[in-house]
């Protein structure tokens, strides 16, 4: 997925020139040491990812080996992106056992004057994020035309060429960002026990709680001779960014209350918060199962919520340790419970693991925001969630720390569907989660 920067949001207006604005952004990016938030790329291996997603290396994109093999190009998929047969998905896109537990909650409620509605919304909300830690989002208000055309956009900037889509990358020449995905990503390792290339590519972007994000410059990059386009995909991102950041607090709420806990603790966290903005696009492969679109993860975050395409591909592992898939809900956001948000809650509400798995035919795309709490910020759970009868299960941390020193320890010792959540439990046994 996505980076986060810790530049408060006022940063991300404001510079007279590009070249300023790239400068502060390079800056600013190597001022934080949270790194890719979401990718987590074992110690030497940045190396093979810069390699790898060389502007020269075409054979390297997954988009673009994608469509050499559909034009008979190219006849097998390179190795570097086949998945040792132990770590492969065995279900395929479209097997939706276990996709009935996962509700499909109309949030419109916290919208009106009816408190008892309210009050069901709450309670189906605290169910969900109990068992299936997964959920769809309706009745959120957030405009249907928008959703459709931030997709139609999406799908705009993954046809560009290779070439033009690396301009629009951080990732690339002076402008590198050691590990970072911003704007433009080309097919990266992620979550890499699995040790090879994702099958997708992604585009990033920053907001802050104001709805703010940084997408003028990329635009600029992408379509420097195409005003028309740049001008529209920066009114309709900056206006996704204002009702997703606004979807989020509304969620945020709902949560707390879920919770039965006093507000005022959780709103410490949320002061401050990052909403990271990420396009995904997933293009077909000829045998689906030995690629995957985005290996078994958590999310670290507070939360997530994801647009999906008609597509189906994302999957989660259910309590019965089945990995199955999520039917997308027209209209929805996917929501899932994350990391921060797991241990604030002392457990109660449950991140799970998740991948994504591609299809033979059609392209996928999706934009997840991935909303952040403030990174400096002691996560603790609220005083009213811990008792003798349950115990205080993580140590506190920041989201910094999680996404840093945590995340390069969890690294080092995880197990490809591990949890980096252990690494912070008191009760581990693991001596590389203790006296830290
Ligand atoms: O694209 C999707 O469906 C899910 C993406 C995801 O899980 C992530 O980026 O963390
Ligand atoms: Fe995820």
């Amino acid at each position: 997925m996505a980076t986060l920067s810790v530049e408060p949001p006022s940063s991300m207006g404001g510079y007279g020139t590009r070249e300023g604005l790239l400068e502060k952004q390079v800056a600013g990016a190597r001022g934080n040491d949270l790194g890719d938030a979401m990718s987590v790329l074992p110690r030497g291996e940045l190396k093979r990812v810069e390699q790898a997603s060389d502007p020269e290396g075409h054979l390297a994109n997954a988009a673009e080996v994608s469509r050499l093999l559909r034009e008979g190009q190219l006849k097998e998929v390179p190795q570097a992106f086949i998945v040792p047969e132990e770590s492969r998905a065995k279900e395929a896109y479209n097997d939706f056992s276990g996709d009935q537990d996962i509700p499909t909650i109309d949030i419109s409620p916290a919208f009106a004057n009816d408190s008892e509605a309210q009050e069901h919304l709450v309670e189906d909300i605290a169910r969900a994020c109990e068992s299936t830690g997964f959920l769809h989002v309706v009745g959120h208000g957030f405009p249907e035309q928008l959703m459709k055309d931030a997709q139609a956009h999406g799908e705009k900037l993954f046809a560009l060429p290779l070439d033009q889509k690396l301009k629009g990358s951080f990732a690339h020449g002076n402008k590198l960002v050691k590990g970072q995905r911003r704007g433009y990503s080309s097919t990266p390792t992620l979550f890499t026990p699995a040790r090879a290339l994702v099958w997708q590519e992604g585009f990033t972007l920053i907001g802050d709680r104001s709805g703010q994000v940084d997408v003028d410059l990329y635009a600029e990059m992408l379509w420097p001779h195409d005003e028309k386009q740049r001008q529209s995909f920066c009114e309709v991102y900056k206006e996704y960014a204002g009702h997703s950041m606004r979807v989020c607090l509304t969620l945020k709420d709902l949560l707390v209350k879920a919770l039965k806990v006093d507000s005022k603790h959780f709103e410490q966290y949320f002061e401050q918060p990052t909403q990271v903005l990420h396009l995904t696009g997933y293009p077909p492969a000829p045998n689906p199962l030995e690629v995957m679109g985005l290996n078994p993860h958590y999310d670290h975050g507070a939360f997530t919520i994801i647009l999906q395409n008609e597509v189906p591909g994302l999957q989660i592992r259910g309590k019965s340790g089945k990995w199955f898939s999520i039917r997308p809900v027209p209209g929805a956001f996917c929501f899932t419970v994350a990391d921060t948000l797991q241990a604030l809650s002392n457990g109660r509400f449950k991140s799970y693991l998740h991948r994504v798995v591609v299809n033979k035919e059609k392209p996928r795309l999706t934009i997840s925001t991935f909303l952040a709490v403030d990174f400096h910020k002691v996560i603790e759970p609220a005083p009213e969630l811990v008792d003798d009868k349950h115990p205080r299960l993580y140590r506190s941390f920041t989201y910094r720390e999680y996404l840093s020193s945590i995340r390069l320890k969890a690294i080092d010792h995880m197990s490809d569907s591990g949890h980096m959540l252990d690494f912070v439990k008191l009760d581990s046994p693991d001596p590389t989660s203790r006296n830290q």
